[in-house]
Parts: structure tokens; sequence; C-alpha cells
């Protein structure tokens, strides 16, 4: 069978990045897919990163990998990739391993390489990943992204900017502009619940100003067809939280819900789309609601994400709603506690390249 390689982005290499793909690597968990799986990274720094957690006990043995540069020009890279991209995985026929675990794309770091100490002269090569990873997943040349995390701050440390002169906040605006959508919606999903995000990455001050009729509507909308592609789900039932404690309590501790949320839902549901009005946050996650609930929107990130977690941090998959591939991601940081000396979790990173395939498999 053909297949499109996933493809991983390591992120920060002074996190966790490397670490979680060198655990499911040695592991054989990448051999769970039958897709090529690629991996944008510095050769030298995960090599680097290999011996450490050899040294430190959690690996046993180095896994193996191929390394090939990351294109720089991607249309005559795509041309050269076309045989691996579209060929079976490679079986050493002797024993129906394959003898790599995955195919790095190298990526030159700015600096070298200290596990758990940024250096904001490595932002550029984190930067350069997300590019390549837009490029291939654009082109089609992988069948999805799959991100590792990045520590936003080296980013924005370094004066790495959004497409449109703003200051980087995160893989999903990056890939947003890049990929020239108005909106996408956050999504983190576990086997407890899916949460999406109505604002992402804003300050809690600002979160009000962002709280518009057209992007709690977009979202919805966003949020609808999503469910219906990527899940399968074709009339799922949302709940939504609502912006202020008590949803408002009608009118005396705000008027959002009253102004601009509920309208928009009173559009939807006069449509015939399952969904709440503005509920009281601390209301609708709780167990009785959530049960016959198949999504729930919440306003901003600290609202919806941290009860989230909560279920199951580790087990989460995030990924990004309304882009024109398939994106998802860890659901944790770069843990810089933990990198090069063990006690990283691959389990987010093994669920979100499981996401990834399941959803490239039905596009
Ligand atoms: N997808 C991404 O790129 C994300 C990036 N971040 C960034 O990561 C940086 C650090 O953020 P924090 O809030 O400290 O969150 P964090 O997730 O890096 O760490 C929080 C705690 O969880 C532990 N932890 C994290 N991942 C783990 C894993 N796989 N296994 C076991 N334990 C794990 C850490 O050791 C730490 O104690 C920030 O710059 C933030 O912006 C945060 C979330 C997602
Ligand atoms: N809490 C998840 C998060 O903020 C990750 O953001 P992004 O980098 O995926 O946009």
């Amino acid at each position: 069978m053909k297949q499109q390689p996933l493809l991983i982005t390591t992120g920060e290499p002074a996190g966790i990045g490397m670490d979680v793909v060198l655990l499911l690597a040695a592991e054989d968990k990448l051999q769970d897919f039958a897709r090529p799986i690629w991996v944008l990274a510095e050769h030298e720094a995960m090599s680097a990163r290999a011996d450490e957690l050899v040294a430190a006990g959690v690996l046993k043995n180095r896994p193996t990998w191929q390394t090939i540069a990351a294109p720089m020009d991607i249309d005559e890279f795509a041309r050269q990739m076309t045989d691996q991209t579209t060929a079976d995985k490679k079986v050493d026929n002797e024993n129906g391993n394959s003898p790599d675990a995955f195919t790095l794309l190298e990526v030159n770091c700015g600096a070298p390489v200290v596990a758990g100490r940024i250096d904001i002269n490595n932002a550029i090569m984190v930067a350069r990943q997300l590019e390549i990873a837009h490029q291939l997943a654009v082109r089609g040349i992988v069948a999805a992204i799959v991100t590792g995390p990045l520590q936003k701050s080296a980013l924005i440390d370094a004066n790495i900017k959004l497409l449109d002169g703003t200051m980087f906040s995160g893989h999903t605006e990056f890939f947003m502009q890049k990929s020239g959508c108005d909106k996408v919606v956050m999504m983190l999903a576990n086997q407890a619940m899916k949460v999406a995000l109505v604002t992402t990455h804003v300050p809690l001050k600002e979160v009000p100003n962002v709280v518009t009729k057209d992007n709690v509507r977009q979202t919805v909308q966003i949020v609808l067809d999503e469910m219906r592609e990527k899940f399968g789900i074709e009339q799922p039932r949302i709940l939504v939280c609502g912006l202020n404690p008590h949803a408002g309590e009608g009118g005396h501790l705000g008027v959002e819900e009253i102004e601009i949320i509920n309208p928009v839902l009173h559009e939807f549901i006069a449509k015939g789309v399952n969904i709440s009005e503005a509920m009281p946050a601390d209301t609708l996650f709780t167990s009785q609601h959530l049960k016959n609930c198949d999504a729930v929107i919440a306003m901003y990130h600290d609202q919806g994400l941290p009860v989230l977690k909560s279920h199951g941090f580790g087990d989460t998959v995030n990924l990004t709603l309304g882009l024109p591939y398939i994106r998802t991601s860890v659901d944790h940081g770069t843990a810089l506690d933990l990198a090069g000396k063990g006690g990283a979790s691959a389990s987010s990173l093994y669920q979100a390249l499981v996401m990834a395939n399941e959803m490239a498999d039905k596009a």
C-alpha cells in the first residue's frame, strides 16, 4: 500500500521533543504505523540526546535512523523523495523489522544544544521546522504534521514573528497564517472529552474583546464541520461555556452571554444544531453534562484546558481544526526539567500519531 509519511517536528531542541521520539523508536512503537515516519531535528543533537538517555538508563539501545538533509527547495525535494514518500516502509527481510525507526530530515541548530537549557540562537531552527512542515503538508508530500513542543518564549525573545508581523504565539497561529486561513480552532481531545477554544493565546484581560459574534460563529461552524469530517460525528451534541461566572447570572455578572454568545448560539439552534446556550463553565464540566456531550466549546485557554488535562494529561492530543491539512500535537510543553534525564512520557506523542494516522486514512 502506498502511504504518505507522518512528519514529526521535534520543536525546541533543549526540551523533550527529541526524547519522546527516541522513546517511541526504541520501543518499536513507530513501527505501529504503516506510514513512514519523518522527523525534523538536527542529527548531532538527536545523537547526543540518544547517548544521554542511554547513559541515564532510560534507553537500553540506541534506535537507528536514516538522516537526510531537510529540503531548501521543497519542490525539488518532492521530486527526489517521490520514491521514498510513496514506497512501503523499508523492511528487513530476515526479522521483519524496519532497519531504521525513522527518517531524520536534518535542520541545523544555530548553537550547541544543551538539554534543559534554552538558547535563543536555536529559535530560528525551531521556526524553520514549522516552515518546512507547512510546506510539505500543504503540497501533500506528508499526510500530516505531528508537532512536538516548542518554547514560545524563546521564539518571542528571538524576535520571531508570525506572517502578519505580530508576536509569535504558537503553532496554531503560525499554521493558520501560513495557510491563509482567517480562523482555525484549537481543540484538545482525550478519552474523557473534547474541548475546543474560541480564543487561544490571548492575555486574559484581552479575552472579552476577542469573544466577538464573528469569532463565536466561526468557532462553532468549524467545530461542527470538523466533528463530521475528522471524527465522523454527523450531528454532534455541543455544550458551550459562558465567559463570566454563572454565565453572567442573568446580566448581573457580565453581559457577553446576553449580547454576544447566546444570540449566535440561537442562530445555530434555529437551524436545528444540537448546541446549548452559554452555560456556567463549572456546571458544564460535571460528569452529568459531559456524558451526553461530544464536544465542549470554551471561551479561553485556561477555562477549558485545565479540566481536560486533569482527566488525562499525557494521553491528550492537541489538534488544529480548519487547516487545509492535518495537524496534531502533544499535549505537553518542553519539560526542560526532564530533557535528557528520563521521566518524560511519550504517550501523548503516540496518541497524536495515532490520531493523525487515522485522520489521514480517512482523508
Ligand atoms: N505544543 C507545544 O508546543 C506546547 C508548548 N508549551 C510550552 O512549553 C513551555 C513549558 O511549559 P510548562 O507550562 O512548564 O509545561 P510543560 O508541559 O513543559 O511542563 C509541566 C510539567 O509537566 C511535566 N511534563 C511535561 N511533559 C511531560 C511528559 N511528556 N512526561 C512527563 N512529564 C511531563 C514537566 O516535567 C513539568 O513538571 C512553555 O514555553 C510553553 O509555552 C506548552 C504546551 C504545549
Ligand atoms: N495548551 C496547548 C497550547 O497552547 C499549544 O499551542 P500550539 O503551539 O499548539 O498553538
